[in-house]
């Protein structure tokens, strides 16, 4: 076996592209497709059909990506969708209230506010105003108190789909050594507690960090979640490690157009690693994929509470 590829996939070729280029497309589409068969069923047995609803206040650019990109997959699983675009200037208040209206209604079984929040409004104050059982983005304390005291819960949909990829090229990830750059409340500090339940020795750097270059030339597992485009060149990669880029970044392409990198030089990054996931293509759809298989479950649940009352 060659030196770069330590841990070769159990998964069929058709999910890893050149072996080392993980299909983040091709694994969303298949779980979509199975969260669609799922949701048939389901509303098949007389149950509501599964409804999510979306706020976005203001426009961030990778927030906007993220809409576009999720009323597509909603519809084709026939769930609802409820987008609600507020403008840049609403109040925390305004945007409480609205979400004490989503909490109540019935029709909605999955809520999920945009991040980042215009600096107005607290985004911890809203993440925690949606019902535990209604929060698919799993951001809440209860949901994420859960993740990290190791109860079952709702996780968060990004984290949720990056440990799906790398399920898919490791059977096994005891005693690796994983480390995140991020340390965000949406990303990294999810995702470690993941890798942490996955039996690795987890390093999380952020901002403050000072040598966080030579902490990622020691992971076996490199995952890499700062906004920062190009942050990660190829000599900050341990050879045959498996990369993982959340980053999105919207820069301007040769064609006057413009086009998504992550937060790894890819061209760089390739040669050196293991398996790599792409952008996009790679963490993206799985993100999507996870939110609508995340709203299924908060569907499930609310209908077993209402069946359990009955
Ligand atoms: N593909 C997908 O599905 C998703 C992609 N994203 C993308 O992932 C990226 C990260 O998102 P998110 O976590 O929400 O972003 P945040 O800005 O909330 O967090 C970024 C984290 O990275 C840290 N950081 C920033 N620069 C560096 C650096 N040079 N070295 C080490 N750490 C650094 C920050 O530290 P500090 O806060 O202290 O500055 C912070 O902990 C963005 O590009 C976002 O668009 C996000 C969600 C889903
Ligand atoms: N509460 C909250 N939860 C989030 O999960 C969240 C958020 N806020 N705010 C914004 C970021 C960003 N994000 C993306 C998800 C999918 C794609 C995505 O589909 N990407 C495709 C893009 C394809 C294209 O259109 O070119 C890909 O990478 O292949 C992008 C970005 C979720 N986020």
């Amino acid at each position: 076996m060659s030196m770069l590829f330590p841990e070769k996939s159990s998964e069929p070729a058709s999910q890893i592209v050149d072996g080392k280029i993980i299909d983040g497309k091709g694994i969303a589409r298949a779980l979509t497709d199975q969260v669609g068969r799922e949701v048939a069923k389901f509303v098949e047995q007389g149950n509501t059909i599964p409804g999510l609803a979306v706020v976005l206040v203001g426009n961030d650019p990778a927030s906007e990506v993220y809409v576009k990109n999720k009323a597509i997959q909603t519809h084709r699983v026939g769930m609802r969708s409820f987008m609600h675009m507020l403008p840049q200037s609403t109040s925390q208040d305004e945007l409480l209230d609205l979400i004490a209206q989503l909490n109540a209604n019935p029709k909605i079984h999955g809520i999920l506010v945009q991040l980042p929040l215009p600096a107005q409004i607290d985004p911890v104050a809203v993440t925690n105003a949606i019902a535990p059982h209604k929060d698919v983005d799993g951001l809440g304390e209860v949901n994420a108190g859960r993740l990290s005291l190791g109860i079952d819960g709702i996780v968060p949909c990004t984290p949720l789909g990056c440990l799906m990829l790398l399920k898919s090229v490791h059977e096994d990830m005891t005693g690796k050594h994983a480390v995140v750059i991020g340390a965000s409340n949406l990303v990294g500090k999810p995702m470690a507690q993941l890798l942490l339940k996955e039996n690795c020795t987890v390093t999380v750097a952020h901002i403050h960090t000072r040598n966080t270059k030579e902490l990622a030339r020691e992971a076996d597992i490199l995952v890499v979640a700062t906004g920062k485009s190009g942050l990660v060149r190829g000599d900050w990669i341990k050879p045959g490690a498996t990369v993982i880029d959340v980053g999105i970044t919207r820069v301007p392409a040769e064609n006057g157009k413009t086009r998504l990198v992550g937060d790894v030089v890819f061209d760089e990054a390739l040669p050196v690693a293991g398996h790599i996931t792409p952008v996009p293509g790679g963490v993206g759809p799985m993100t999507i994929a996870c939110l609508l298989h995340n709203t299924l479950q908060a569907a499930r649940a609310t209908q077993a509470v209402a069946d359990a009352s009955s």
